[in-house]
């Protein structure tokens, strides 16, 4: 590597110490070479210039030419302004600054050819634009850029320092003008020819300074090639090894256990979906080598019944099972479940938690050693090293983002072999995705919802119609059923968040004044104990309405519940808040879920709420729950469990080449799996330079 790309950024013309030390904090660019692959957010076709009579007001961005002939300040102190006139031979316009008064006026040159950049608007009948773009003329044609211009996203606290896209793009100019020749190749030459890709040297610099749009979009496509191929090649690598190496317990049996439940019990017909997931279980189970899968299916999709066939084909050939769920409520709710299902059974299921009592918790110790207990439940209260089963065989993993992989893997501690793994998660996720973030996982989807579900209808209401909705709520609960209202709770906001789901519940009561009706309020900061006994006070049907923050996200199953109402549903992503409806719908009858915000919204808020009126289907929900965050949004990065960040590449947008170049890279390591052929020599390299220096592979494997 060019020991000039690694140099720091404060000797760069037109960056400097103090602007260096602001793009290190707030875009993490430390390098030059992290400057050369900051690459822009979009490009402006600057090869249309306007005549100046040309320009009307429904105009977007526009470019013209023309030559400054008067300038003047008008106005005192704060309000001062300069203004210009521009003139070209059909006729001239204004040009107004507000800001940096004095600096424009001392740079711009009277009687000079300019080209100006900036959105015109109306005024009386004569044009002005406001803080346009200005380079002399003479400036544009020596550049090296054609017509395309290349805009980079900046930060509020870099526009406060003049950090702007013009600044960069011109730092990024002046580096590869001198050095674009020590930029290194990252793909070896047989799959630049094979796929025909563009050169790095190449690609950086029309990505920049395209020449043209056919150069842009190759240089574009070469550069998400190489990031999405490496990101996949190193995702399977680590999974052909670690495929390798473990060796699980071979389950060949289906015998009683399985075939009573199945033939005798279970008070339903699989759908085509179920079955086809549960051969593919059987298929790892009886492989002989451990099964690591994820279970997909949107909520409802029926995954527990799926688990709980699995469970038993482990207890078939002689082995115990767990099930780990993140929250006590959940794990009880399984138990309670589970136990439903197996109560004319042979098989025996316990439940441990936090709560459990310890004379409770030694006699479950003792028949976990004896193998008595065949299926235990619980919450991390599993994980402890006293609990020690006789022969832990399979796992299965309720939402395994609230679990760490730290934790997962501590479950192997508990036996000489690694059990076989399920997780579970109903946050649906496209499946491409899901390839690369649980890249160590094989995924299964339940993609069909249980025969005779009606589709929950979801309406998007405004705060002031309040009073009608609580006559839908009424009626709701005449007929017997049951109701939701959740409430956003975040750190930031917790103090305020807590005041109006206090204030919300008072309300409530007195709409819906007791013994009438019944009230009930579960939050974070209530003691387990409190929280169980409330939600029991529901779960039963004592009480009518719940009033909650999202501690009900999750697993609760309520069928009689028939209306999940969300207050200040603007302030939850879309996954959630199709997570919170999943909580209706699991009756026979007609489900709703309302969702109340203010007037104002922004845009993304707006299409949130309407993708939620308009779709039940969680994988689309996630797609579009994706593409409004993207993938430069690290904190959206973050809450979907995408453990890397990426340069160019678009995670839903970019499936068709994330798909490419997974084949390609299968390809090479079902050739050479290590990548020791001289061929791929470089690709080793990178591999390893890619490992040490962007991503925290540790999340995935
Ligand atoms: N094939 C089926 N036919 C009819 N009902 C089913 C079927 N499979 C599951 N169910 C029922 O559907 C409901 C939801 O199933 P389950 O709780 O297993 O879903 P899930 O996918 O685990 O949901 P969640 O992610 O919301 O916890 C349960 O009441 C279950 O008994």
């Amino acid at each position: 590597m060019s020991n000039f790309l690694e140099n720091s950024l404060q000797y760069i013309k037109g960056i400097g110490p103090k602007r260096a030390k602001l793009l290190a904090e707030e875009l993490n660019i430390l390098s030059v070479k992290d400057l050369i692959e900051y690459f822009p957010y979009k490009h402006e076709d600057r090869s249309t210039f306007y005549k100046i009579n040309e320009i009307a007001s429904s105009q977007a961005y526009i470019q013209t030419k023309g030559i400054i002939t008067s300038m003047h300040t008008v106005g005192e102190g704060r309000k001062k302004r300069l203004v210009a006139e521009l003139r070209d031979e059909t006729g001239s316009l204004e040009l107004v600054w507000f800001k940096g008064v004095s600096w424009q006026q001392k740079n711009l040159k009277l009687n000079k050819p300019y080209v100006v950049y900036g959105k015109p608007a109306l005024f009386g009948s004569h044009y002005n634009i406001a803080h346009p773009e200005m380079e002399l003329l003479t400036q544009t044609k020596k550049k090296m850029t054609g017509a395309l211009q290349a805009y980079y996203n900046t930060t509020e606290k870099l526009k406060q320092h003049y950090v702007n896209s013009k600044i960069l793009s011109d730092a990024i100019g002046g580096i590869l003008q001198e050095h674009y020749k020590e930029i290194p190749e990252t793909l070896p030459t047989y799959l630049l020819e094979k796929y025909r890709l563009m050169g790095r040297q190449q690609a950086i610099m029309n990505i920049h300074f395209p020449e043209n749009i056919k150069k842009l979009n190759q240089a574009t496509y070469r550069l998400k090639f190489e990031e999405l191929f490496y990101i996949q090649l190193g995702i399977l690598k680590d999974k052909f090894e670690q495929s390798q190496d473990t060796i699980g317990y071979p389950f060949p049996k289906v015998g009683n256990y399985l075939n009573d439940f199945y033939h005798n019990h279970l008070p339903f017909d699989l759908t085509n979906a179920q079955k086809r997931v549960l051969k593919e279980i059987r298929k790892d189970l009886g492989s002989g080598r451990q099964m690591n899968r994820l279970l997909q299916g949107d909520v409802g999709s029926g995954k527990t019944i799926v688990a709980l066939l699995a469970m038993l084909i482990a207890a078939d050939n002689g082995y115990q099972s767990c099930l780990m769920a993140p929250t006590e409520i959940l794990a009880t709710q399984h138990y309670e479940g589970l136990s439903e299902y197996l109560r004319e059974t042979n098989i025996n299921v316990a439940l441990l938690t936090g709560s459990t009592k310890k004379k409770d918790r030694k006699v479950l110790h003792e028949k976990l050693q004896d193998g008595s207990i065949h299926i235990l439940i619980g919450t991390h209260a599993l994980l402890e090293d006293v609990v020690q089963f006789k022969n832990l065989g399979f796992t299965v993993i309720d939402e395994q983002h609230r679990f760490g992989v730290a934790q997962r893997s501590k479950l192997w501690n508990k036996n000489h072999r690694a059990p076989h793994v399920l997780v579970m998660s109903a946050t649906p996720i496209p499946r491409t995705l899901a390839m690369t973030v649980y890249g160590d996982l094989d995924v299964s989807v339940i993609d069909e919802l249980p025969p005779g579900r009606k589709p929950i209808e979801t309406k998007h209401i405004f705060d002031k119609n309040r009073n009608k909705l609580y006559q839908f709520i009424q009626k709701e609960i005449e007929k017997g059923r049951q109701i939701y209202v959740v409430y956003p709770m975040i750190k930031e906001s917790e103090k305020l968040d807590y005041e109006n789901l206090e204030s919300g519940f008072e309300t409530l009561s007195k709409v819906f004044p007791a013994p009438k009706y019944q009230l009930t309020m579960v939050h974070g900061q209530m003691k387990a104990a409190e929280k169980e006994t409330a939600m029991q006070e529901f779960v039963s049907g004592k009480s009518q309405i719940l009033v909650a923050t999202t501690v009900i996200e999750v697993g609760v199953n309520v069928p009689n519940a028939s209306m999940m109402l969300i207050e200040s549903a603007d302030r939850f992503g879309l996954s959630q808040l199709h997570q919170l409806r999943g909580r209706v719908g699991r009756g026979s009858e007609q489900s709703y879920c309302i969702l109340i915000t203010s007037y104002k919204l922004s845009n993304d808020s707006r299409t949130r709420m309407e993708t939620m009126v308009q779709t039940n289907d969680g994988f689309e929900i996630a797609e579009v729950d994706m593409k409004l965050r993207g993938p430069g949004d690290i904190h959206g990065t973050q809450q979907s469990g995408v453990p890397f960040n990426l340069k160019i590449a678009h995670l839903t947008k970019d499936t068709a080449i994330m798909q490419y170049v997974r084949e390609i890279a299968l390809k090479i390591l079902s050739k050479d799996s290590e990548l020791k052929l001289p061929e791929n020599a470089l690709i080793q390299k990178q591999l390893r330079l890619q490992k040490l220096q962007n991503v925290d592979w540790s999340m995935i494997s």
